[in-house]
């Protein structure tokens, strides 16, 4: 029987290919029945390939690069397979389109750090129409990648001679902080759970001025929301440590391992789109560099990541003051949305990270979802061209929100009970948030695998896992 050398890729991320051997019989003069029962084995025997060799682990429909799906009893189809030929499966989506592997018709530089994590078709896409944008120099999606409204979150943008407000978006700021606490490990999910709620009001204990003035802020008109963690993808989270994997680096951390530990995960509130407004006439349209319109960018958007710096940091207090305590070390402070200025003697290029963190600068926490383990994840310290120094900044979605809103309900049903199982996850944590729809919406399984996501990371090189963080109570509340 004649074997024909082919490549497989995925039809999701067309850079992840394996090239694979398989025996073509004669068919020509075989009976419908025949050929039924040959392309069915064909087609089991590429997603066999897909699901082994591309770990492709949903693998279920396969195409020729043309957009005809294998199936049935196509004698036509079986004479257009050929050697060399691209055969793109896929995990239940339909034909994307055969790419051009890492580059796109400009040649600029794209990189997916996406093996064990599968990336919506959308979010490349989006992530590869960048390229076409003015200046643009490199792309990158992290294993996070997911779509976004126009551009993909879990982006790194790399431009020259000009730079794009629109791609850091609009919670210009936005981060995850990691603070240490005297709180025991033995937290009771439940009871710590009623005393953190309706935290969400203006702060009323203390000067928002002072406290903005510690970080260099003057007033805004937006400081009302300083202290509120905001829309419902925002949260704080009491994590306590599961598994230690550099127990020296724990130490030197100074992280007490019978001690709980505050993720805060917020923005820049309603202070962000203010500023996308006031800068960015359209989403494609560029701020030259140098120029005055990028300085006063940069100046308003250097601004608004101090204040949704500041604002964790009330968050933190106002959560912990509750549970009659404060933060004490602030172990890590990582901005995802925002946009980095780099110059060297020969060169300035800007990096916009959208749902992105530095690699470069220290210390990360890579979250999954209220119903799954945080990573704790040093980076290395060295330069890396091919992540733009860049790194994921949790797991990413795989579902909307509108598409968890359509489904979650009819799936899980709208009983007391059902919500009382929705708010507690099998890590034995609790969410306090009252709003239903809320709860659909932030269903731990509406996010990727964050354990994949790490492995990606890990596999690129870009760093290593020191700890995971267990969740215990999540807060997380108000929709915008
Ligand atoms: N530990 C938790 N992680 C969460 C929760 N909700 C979301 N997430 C993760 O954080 C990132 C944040 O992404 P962003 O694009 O909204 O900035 C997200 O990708 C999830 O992986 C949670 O309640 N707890
Ligand atoms: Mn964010």
């Amino acid at each position: 029987m004649p074997s024909l050398r082919l490549t497989l890729a995925k039809n999701s991320n067309q850079q992840q290919r394996t090239v694979v051997l398989v025996s073509i019989p004669d068919l020509t003069n075989a009976s419908c029945s025949i050929v039924t029962k040959e392309m069915t084995q064909f087609r089991q025997r590429i997603i066999q390939f897909a699901k082994t060799k591309l770990r492709l682990t949903r693998a279920c429909r396969v195409f020729l690069a043309d957009g005809t799906e294998v199936w049935g009893h196509d004698l036509d189809l079986w004479r257009r397979l050929e050697n060399d030929g691209v055969i793109l499966v896929s995990a239940g989506e339909d034909y994307i389109g055969t790419q051009k592997p890492q580059t796109n018709t400009n040649d600029i530089p794209v990189t997916i750090l996406a093996h064990h994590v599968e990336i919506d078709p959308l979010a490349t896409s989006q992530l590869k129409a960048l390229c076409n944008l003015d200046g643009v120099v490199r792309v990158v999606g992290m294993p996070d990648l997911h779509p976004g409204n126009r551009f993909p979150i879990g982006a790194v943008v790399v431009s020259e001679g000009c730079a794009y407000p629109a791609l850091v978006g609009s919670d210009v700021g936005c981060g995850m902080s990691l603070f240490t606490t005297s709180l025991g490990c033995n937290l009771s999910p439940e009871k710590t759970a009623q005393k953190i709620r309706d935290i969400e009001g203006p702060w009323l204990d203390g000067c928002t001025i002072d406290w903005l003035a510690e970080a260099n802020v003057s007033p805004t008109a937006f400081d009302d929301q300083l202290g509120t963690v905001g829309a419902g993808n925002h949260f704080a989270e009491i994590q306590v440590v599961e598994h230690v994997e550099d127990e020296g680096m724990l130490r030197d951390l100074g992280i007490d391992v019978g001690k709980a530990l505050l993720l805060v995960h917020s923005g820049s509130r309603a202070l962000g789109p203010s500023i996308l407004a006031k800068h960015a006439s359209a989403p494609t349209v560029p701020l030259n560099y140098p120029s005055s319109e990028l300085t006063a960018y940069l100046s308003d958007h250097n601004m608004a990541m101090r204040w949704a710096s500041r604002n964790r940091d009330l968050i933190a207090q106002r959560l912990l003051s509750r549970l009659n305590t404060n933060p004490e070390r602030k172990l890590l402070d990582m901005c995802h949305n925002w946009m980095e200025m780099v110059s060297t003697d020969t060169q300035t290029q800007f990096i916009h990270r959208k749902g992105a963190a530095p690699s470069d600068r220290g210390l990360c926490v890579i979250p999954g979802s209220r119903g799954s383990f945080s990573y704790l994840f040093l980076p290395n310290p060295t330069a890396q061209p091919h992540t733009a120094n860049s790194l994921a900044h949790g797991a990413g979605r795989t579902t909307t929100r509108k598409k968890a809103l359509a489904s979650l309900p009819s799936k899980y049903g709208k009983t007391p009970q059902a919500m009382e199982g929705l708010r507690r996850t099998h890590l034995g944590s609790v969410v306090v948030c009252d709003e239903k729809d809320l709860l659909y919406e932030e269903a731990p399984e509406c996010y990727k695998e964050v354990d994949s996501v790490v492995k990606d990371l890990v596999e690129a090189n870009v760093g290593r896992v020191i700890a995971t963080l267990r969740p215990v109570v999540t807060y997380k509340v108000r929709k915008m």
